[in-house]
């Protein structure tokens, strides 16, 4: 039996595997899944690399209350199916990686204390990323696991692009523009250099839209400058996250409105974005579905402010020859990439609405000043890549 490496993306919410056979040069998916509805009504759900359903269980809510209860019940699943004990590493996606891990990590004890000490900087995301390691630690203390980090693209950064115009002391104590969704911008950024290596190489806006949202400036397929910031929340708005806020409207909330901070953070993360702007849903497909003009409104407002960062982003790059759309939304939404790039039409971008109906890669059409394209992201396979890289073994090609 091959080798294989597990990716664990694990959230608040819900835990996602893949594990990968090492071909060769090659990971090939062998089985991909997870848990969904944790702490609500969770469902056990593992496919095959051709997606066919080979699992599908459901739990009381109170068999799955967190990440770690979930990571058991997956867990328990390998070890009853065959592949478990073919497992050489575990990948995870971890959200943040502070200011010093530029680039992924084995863990150990004193890795794990680093990174738990910045879950109040990622609250949606870090805890559920941390969980499921120290499960795996405590049932497979040999295995090797390696945290991956969300913030590490963005590492190499100018200093104009990480500061914030604040005092230079918060600078100092870690309050700075990190970055985030960067697996996926790393992954994006070596397939264009597969599909297009000259244009990989020149000033290139990648637009990762799920249920988190950010944009990255990338020149020659390095990260200069991105939306989100500090923490999950800064940019363009998202699901149920509010986006960039004038720092005021959380004053005027705390100090006149009587809100705890933890009542503003619950707003800001959970009931703002799409959903807040909307008051219907987060989803931009019952929003586009929907004829209520706050349906509109909500996506007209995302599709402004994603072309605004866009614009913005291209100054710091000083012109645009390429705009990547990712993710959820912008692998699937040809309406918001058709609008988007209507509000980029007076910097010369031209979709071609043909292109933009039929599932190719490439969608500027003729006479357009920059390149438009859809790059599905896939951050799991990014993950299992650098764990090998990390476990000493032959690294797989760019495009394995
Ligand atoms: N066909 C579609 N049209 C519009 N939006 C879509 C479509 N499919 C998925 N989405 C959006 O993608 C989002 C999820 O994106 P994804 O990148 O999978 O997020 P995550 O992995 O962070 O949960 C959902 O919020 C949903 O609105
Ligand atoms: C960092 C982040 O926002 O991640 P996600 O898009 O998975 O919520
Ligand atoms: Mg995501």
């Amino acid at each position: 039996m091959n080798d294989s490496i597990l990716v664990v993306n694990a959230g608040s919410s819900s835990i996602k595997f893949k594990l990968y056979r090492i071909d060769g040069a090659d990971l090939a998916p062998l089985l991909g899944g997870g848990m969904s509805g944790i702490g609500g009504t969770p469902l056990l759900t593992v496919k095959d690399g051709r997606g066919a359903v080979l699992e599908e269980r459901r739990f009381t809510p109170g068999d799955v209350p967190d990440a770690s209860a979930a990571q058991h019940h997956l867990e328990d699943w390998f070890a009853h199916h065959r592949g478990a004990e073919s497992i050489v590493a575990v990948g995870h996606r971890v959200v943040h990686g502070g200011p010093d891990f530029a680039e992924p990590v084995l863990v150990d004890d004193a890795v794990l204390r680093r990174l738990e000490s910045f879950i109040p900087l990622a609250p949606l995301h870090q805890l559920g990323n941390l969980d499921p390691i120290r499960v795996l630690r405590q049932r497979r203390p040999d295995l090797p696991q390696v945290a991956c980090f969300d913030t590490a693209f963005h590492r190499g950064h100018p200093e104009l692009s990480d500061r914030f115009a604040l005092p230079r002391f918060l600078h100092d104590e870690g309050v700075r523009r990190y970055g985030f969704h960067g697996l996926s911008y790393e992954y994006v950024a070596g397939r264009l250099r597969d599909l297009a290596p000259e244009t990989a190489q020149g000033r290139v806006v990648v637009a990762h839209l799920g249920s988190g949202a950010s944009l990255c400036a990338l020149k020659g397929g390095r990260s200069q400058e991105t939306t989100m910031s500090f923490t999950a929340l800064d940019g363009v708005p998202m699901g149920t996250r509010c986006g960039a806020l004038d720092p005021g409207v959380v004053l005027h909330l705390i100090e006149h409105k009587g809100m705890s901070p933890a009542e503003v953070g619950h707003m800001l993360y959970h009931e703002s974005g799409l959903l807040g702007l909307s008051g219907l849903s987060n989803d931009v497909r019952t929003l586009l579905a929907s004829d209520r003009p706050e349906a509109a409104m909500a996506v007209a407002f995302f599709c402004r402010r994603v072309a605004q960062a866009a614009a913005s982003l291209a100054v710091t790059l000083g012109g645009l020859d390429a705009f990547v759309f990712t993710a959820g939304i912008g692998e699937n939404a040809p309406e918001i990439r058709q609008r988007i790039v209507a509000e980029l039409g007076w910097a010369g971008l031209i979709l071609s609405n043909d292109a933009n109906r039929s599932g190719v890669a490439r969608l500027d059409a003729a006479g357009s000043r920059a390149q438009i394209w859809i790059i599905p992201t896939d951050e799991e396979r990014m993950i299992a890549r650098h764990t090998l890289r990390l476990l000493g073994r032959a690294a797989p090609g760019a495009t394995a």
